[in-house]
């Protein structure tokens, strides 16, 4: 579903080169849950950004569906809009919208009818259960409840593909736990793909891979999500593709 051929990518200080991406394989099969593992500065924000095309200053190749994805801005922006959504640590909804208002912000940009939004907003609001905040501002939310907000925002419009930026880090264990639960169960019936950063064993455990990215480099997957800063070691059973 998600095809990386040789992606590589660094920043420029001056002349200064910094590698941050140094030659990226990877394939992702639809409604396949990978977890991205990797030291601080490894490249995983970098590579996050390349997936989920806000990015296209790099060398290489990204296929999304079998279709090479261009370069043109336009395109990029059609194709996020319609095809990914994005889940991120601290939430991210907009302040001055309502929770159903958030939710629709997706469906509102590709211009689906209000009668079909509706609809499909109750739907999501149903499957994360805050119905009965639908009207409220996300300041009146727990985090627990914000980050359910931001997942079926991530969901509404059925994307082929989430990115997710540690997004259980800032939870306490229940609501990780059913944050996670939802991930999982939502994407199944929508067999949405997700690559999620993550060094946080409630989630890395429940997803179908682990690949570990050091200095740029993506290891030879492994069983393991460990970090060089000493968290927790973690045993991990990989499902094998
Ligand atoms: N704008 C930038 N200019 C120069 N170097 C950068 C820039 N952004 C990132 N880097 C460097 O690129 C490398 C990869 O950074 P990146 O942020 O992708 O790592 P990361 O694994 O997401 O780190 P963290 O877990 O701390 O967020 C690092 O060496 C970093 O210092």
């Amino acid at each position: 579903m998600l095809q990386l051929l040789q992606i590589q990518k660094s920043y420029w200080q001056g002349e200064i080169e910094y590698p941050a991406l140094k030659g990226i394989n990877l394939d992702v099969n639809q409604g396949e849950m990978v977890a991205l593992c990797g030291p601080s500065g490894s490249g995983k924000s970098t590579l996050l950004n390349i997936c989920g095309l806000l990015d296209h200053q790099f060398e290489g190749e990204i296929r999304l569906a079998g279709t090479k994805v261009e370069k043109d801005p336009k395109q990029r922006m059609l194709l996020r809009r319609q095809q990914l959504g994005f889940v991120f640590q601290r939430f991210n909804l907009i302040p001055v919208m309502t929770v159903f208002e958030n939710i629709a912000y997706p469906l509102t940009l590709n211009g689906v009818h209000p009668t079909q939004i509706k609809r499909r907003v109750s739907e999501l609001l149903e499957a994360v259960g805050l119905a009965a905040f639908a009207q409220h501002r996300p300041d009146r939310l727990s985090g627990g409840q914000q980050q359910r907000v931001a997942l079926a925002r991530a969901l509404v419009h059925e994307p082929l593909l989430v990115i997710a930026d540690e997004p259980t880090a800032s939870l306490d264990s229940k609501t990780a736990q059913q944050v996670v639960g939802l991930m999982r169960t939502i994407g199944a019936q929508q067999n949405t793909t997700f690559i999620i950063a993550s060094h946080d064993e409630r989630m890395t455990q429940h997803c179908d891979r682990i690949i570990h990215l050091q200095d740029g480099v993506l290891q030879a997957e492994r069983d393991l999500c460990d970090s060089v800063l000493g968290e927790n070691m973690n045993k991990q059973k990989v499902l094998s593709r």
